[in-house]
């Protein structure tokens, strides 16, 4: 089977795109796995198809290089710019995900600002969080990023016991000063280091709003540089930390690299 692909990177989190809207292919994991190697295939973190959908712009189904299935915040914003330049939309975008529904903005020097699910829920143990911001994520705040062993680290809370048997991503925050955060992201279902993660740098950044930040959080990553920008509405006393993130946005770059047909 011939496929024609776009291969897109948003800040450094790169992504097979391929536009299924009138072929409608399905893919085994194999497939996936095939597409995605670094060596065998294209190469990338993850595999996304756009659809065709009965009320929005578009339906998106992402892939994680293993062939598992979650919503990806980077690839969403990479699957905007693709389907801007497929002429699918005029600047402004409602499409479906593996979490529902997202509007999405094209702004000026092709940054992508899409706007994410409320998350009502975060929860803490010890000095670490979880929230799931569509995809699930542990966050830990740490001192010099840069040196932290990630992948080892990562993969010890990604597959410990708290989390089975769905797993988790696992960010590790240092926090900079001018309200920025350096964030580095061992990926479920990549199973190793991403370059970024957007839903990732979103957990983190609301994390961080609970030790204190404020909106928009800037975010460093190794990919590059991201913002979240989101209101924070408490609910009970003012002590909890009981409320609700809303309007959350994940602002940053998305390019296509190359395209080209592949033999699968
Ligand atoms: N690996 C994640 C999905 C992709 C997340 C990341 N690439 C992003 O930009 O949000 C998971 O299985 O939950």
């Amino acid at each position: 089977m011939k496929l024609h692909f776009f291969k897109y990177q948003a800040t450094g989190n790169d992504f097979v795109l391929i536009d299924n809207r009138s072929a409608r292919h399905t893919f085994t994991t194999e497939q996936i796995e095939k597409i995605c190697h670094r060596k065998f295939g294209v190469g990338a973190d993850g595999l996304m198809l756009i659809e065709k959908h009965a009320s929005l712009d578009f339906n998106l189904v992402y892939y994680n290089s293993d062939g598992s299935q979650s919503l990806c915040g980077n690839g969403s914003r990479a699957a905007v710019s693709l389907a801007a330049s497929l002429g699918m939309l005029n600047g402004k975008t409602q499409f479906n995900a593996y979490d529902g529904a997202h509007a999405a903005e094209l702004l000026p020097a092709g940054i992508v600002k899409l706007k994410m699910n409320d998350v009502q829920k975060t929860s803490k143990t010890g000095d670490d969080y979880f929230i799931n911001t569509g995809s699930p994520h542990h966050i830990r705040f740490v001192q010099n990023v840069s040196q932290y062993p990630v992948v080892e680290e990562g993969r010890k809370i990604r597959y410990s016991d708290a989390y089975k048997p769905a797993g988790t991503n696992v960010n590790f925050v240092e926090i900079l000063p001018d309200n920025t955060i350096f964030v580095r992201t061992y990926e479920r279902g990549v199973e190793d280091e991403t370059l970024s993660c957007g839903t990732g740098v979103v957990a983190s950044a609301l994390a961080s709003a609970l030790k204190g930040f404020s909106s928009p959080v800037k975010i460093k990553t190794l990919g590059g540089d991201l913002s979240v920008a989101f209101t924070f509405s408490r609910s009970g006393s003012s002590v909890s930390q009981e409320g609700t993130f809303h309007d959350i946005f994940l602002i940053g770059p998305a390019k296509l690299v190359f395209e080209g047909d592949l033999e699968l």
